[in-house]
C-alpha cells in the first residue's frame, strides 16, 4: 500500500516529533511516499535547496495520484497541506486527518466540514491526544483492511 503523509513544512516545524511518530506507525502498513516530511533535519525552508519548488510540487502531485491513502496531521496550519488535501479530494482519495485537541487551535471549517458521515466515508477527521495516535491508526487501518 502507498501512503502519502502530509504535515507542515513552511507552515512551521513545531510538530515534527509527532510527524515522526505517525510515520513510524504508518510504515507498518505500507510505503510512506513522503517520509521526508517527518525528518527532524528538514527545516522550515523545505527541500528547495535541493529540488526547487516546481520539482517539489510536481513530484508530490505524482505521489498523491499514486497513493492509496492520505494521512494528514492538520494541527499546525499549512497552506501546502490544505492544497494537498483539496487535490486529494478531487482525486477521490481516502483521507484521514488528525487534529490534536490539546492545541489551542481551532481546525479550519474547510477541513472539519469536509468530514462526511458515516465513519466509513472517504474523508475523515479524528481529534486525538498524542498518546492515542498509534491506537487510532491501528483502528483506521484495521477497518481499511476489511474493505
Ligand atoms: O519542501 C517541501 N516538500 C514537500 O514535500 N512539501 C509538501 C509536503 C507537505 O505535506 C506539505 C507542506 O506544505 P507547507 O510547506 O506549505 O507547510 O507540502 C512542501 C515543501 C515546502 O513547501
Amino acid at each position: 500500500m502507498h501512503i502519502y503523509f502530509c504535515g507542515s513544512i513552511r507552515g512551521g516545524r513545531q510538530d515534527v516529533a509527532i510527524y515522526r511518530r505517525i510515520v513510524k506507525k504508518l510504515q507498518m502498513y505500507g510505503d510512506v511516499l513522503t517520509e521526508h516530511v517527518s525528518h527532524a533535519d528538514l527545516s522550515e525552508k523545505g527541500e528547495d535547496a535541493v529540488l526547487g519548488d516546481k520539482a517539489i510540487h510536481d513530484r508530490d502531485m505524482e505521489w498523491l495520484a499514486l497513493a492509496d491513502v492520505i494521512v494528514a496531521e492538520v494541527t499546525q496550519p499549512s497552506l501546502g497541506v490544505g492544497y494537498e488535501l483539496g487535490r486529494a479530494v478531487a482525486m477521490d482519495k481516502r483521507i484521514l486527518c488528525l487534529f490534536r485537541t490539546s492545541s489551542e487551535r481551532v481546525l479550519s471549517a474547510m477541513i472539519r466540514g469536509a468530514d462526511s458521515q458515516p465513519a466509513s466515508s472517504l474523508f475523515q477527521v479524528h481529534d486525538y491526544a498524542e498518546e492515542d495516535v498509534e491506537g487510532i491508526l491501528e483502528k483506521y487501518f484495521g477497518e481499511l483492511a476489511k474493505t
